[in-house]
């Protein structure tokens, strides 16, 4: 099952197994496992694990004598953890219901399970949940009482995200993604993430020292984005701004090295306010959805249309992200601008 764990290479296993020990917070249901090449020890408790950790999500092992959903229901069912909210997408209640059911009555350790009621929507892009079981009524913590039962924290290589799963957008699924971008960004960079969410992209990357600029048009989200800059000891490096971002973007004119659009479907159409952050060199990340036959054309001609002949425009890589639908592909294209 996913779970929080430290992840070390497996000769500083046993010296990380003890401080963890020592901390309170390894995971005695869950087993330690290695996968390619990283050891993954799970924690019970991410907030309380040393500084020095990264600690991520991951696939691990059920201790033999812990009773799964599937021991219950005699299936496996499918779902997701995002901090310890779980997270089903059933399009039948009663199936919904059943599993929901199965997770309260396992090992796993759940505050919330909602099932999916509703696509992404609006502006935003959040979605409606139905709230199938919650932790809070069952063992009557008052301590928890005023906080909404689909907020959480979720870890995500080494950072950690405070977030409502109702009230801003949010997909582990991209997880992965998020690193392959961040790990591009060096120390001193002027990074813009124009439709940055709770900070997925604009946290990690001011903690490789860079100077971060993140916009948001929901003010939920951007309560989140702030708060987790404070989180992750970047609130220094991290500068938030609510609103549409083709009105703050005017004062950014000519500063960004790297400009993160991840706003699949639409971002195109701000390429021309991509254009205008942009400094003498600059890396474009435009998200989009295609079709299979041509997922890369359209974002490559819409980029040469706003950023020519000003900037020479160099397709620097171009990849499936995750298909999104039958014959439809959620991409990335990274291009770098240099100004002529
Ligand atoms: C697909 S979500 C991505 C969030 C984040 N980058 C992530 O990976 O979780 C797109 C975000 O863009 C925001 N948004 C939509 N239109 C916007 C606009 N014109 N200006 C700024 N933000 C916008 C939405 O509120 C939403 O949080």
């Amino acid at each position: 099952m996913e779970a929080p764990c430290v992840r070390v290479r497996p000769q500083s296993g046993e010296e990380t197994r003890e401080a963890l020990a020592d901390a309170g917070v390894l995971d005695a249901d869950l087993d330690i496992t290695v996968d390619d090449g990283w050891l993954y020890l799970p924690v019970a408790d991410p907030d309380g694990v040393p500084e020095r950790f990264d600690v991520v999500t991951h696939d691990v092992p059920v201790r033999e004598g812990q009773t799964m959903p599937a021991d219950i229901l005699g299936f496996e069912p499918s779902y997701e953890r995002l901090g310890d909210v779980v997270i089903l997408r059933e399009d039948d209640p009663e199936r919904a219901r059943e599993i929901a059911d199965a997770i309260v009555a396992s090992d796993v350790k759940a505050r919330t399970v909602v099932n999916e009621a509703s696509k992404v929507k609006g502006v935003e892009r959040t979605r409606d949940w139905d709230v199938l079981a919650r932790a809070d009524d069952a063992d009557g913590d008052e301590g928890d009482a005023d906080r909404s039962c689909t907020e959480t924290v979720h870890r995500e290589y080494g950072c950690a995200f405070e977030l409502d799963v109702a009230e801003v957008y949010f997909s582990p699924r991209l997880a992965t993604e998020r690193h392959r971008v961040v790990e591009q960004v060096e120390a001193g960079e002027h990074a813009f993430d124009m439709f940055a969410g709770v900070g997925p992209f604009a946290i990690p990357m001011a903690k490789r020292d860079a100077a971060v600029v993140a916009t948001d048009i929901n003010p939920d989200a951007v309560g989140y984005l702030k708060q987790n800059a404070r989180r992750n000891g970047v609130a220094d490096r991290v500068t938030a701004l609510c609103g549409d971002v083709r009105e703050l973007a005017d004062d950014y004119e000519g500063w960004a090295d790297r400009v993160v659009m991840n706003l699949p479907k639409t971002a195109s159409d701000f390429l021309d306010v991509a254009v205008e952050l942009a400094g003498d060199e600059c890396v474009l990340h435009l998200y989009d959805i295609q079709h299979e036959d041509d997922p890369f054309g359209p974002g490559e001609t819409a980029i040469r249309d706003a950023a020519e002949p000003a900037y020479g425009v160099e397709i620097e890589t171009e990849h499936v992200v995750r298909s999104y639908a039958p014959h439809e592909l959620n991409v990335c294209i990274d291009a770098r601008l240099t100004r002529l």
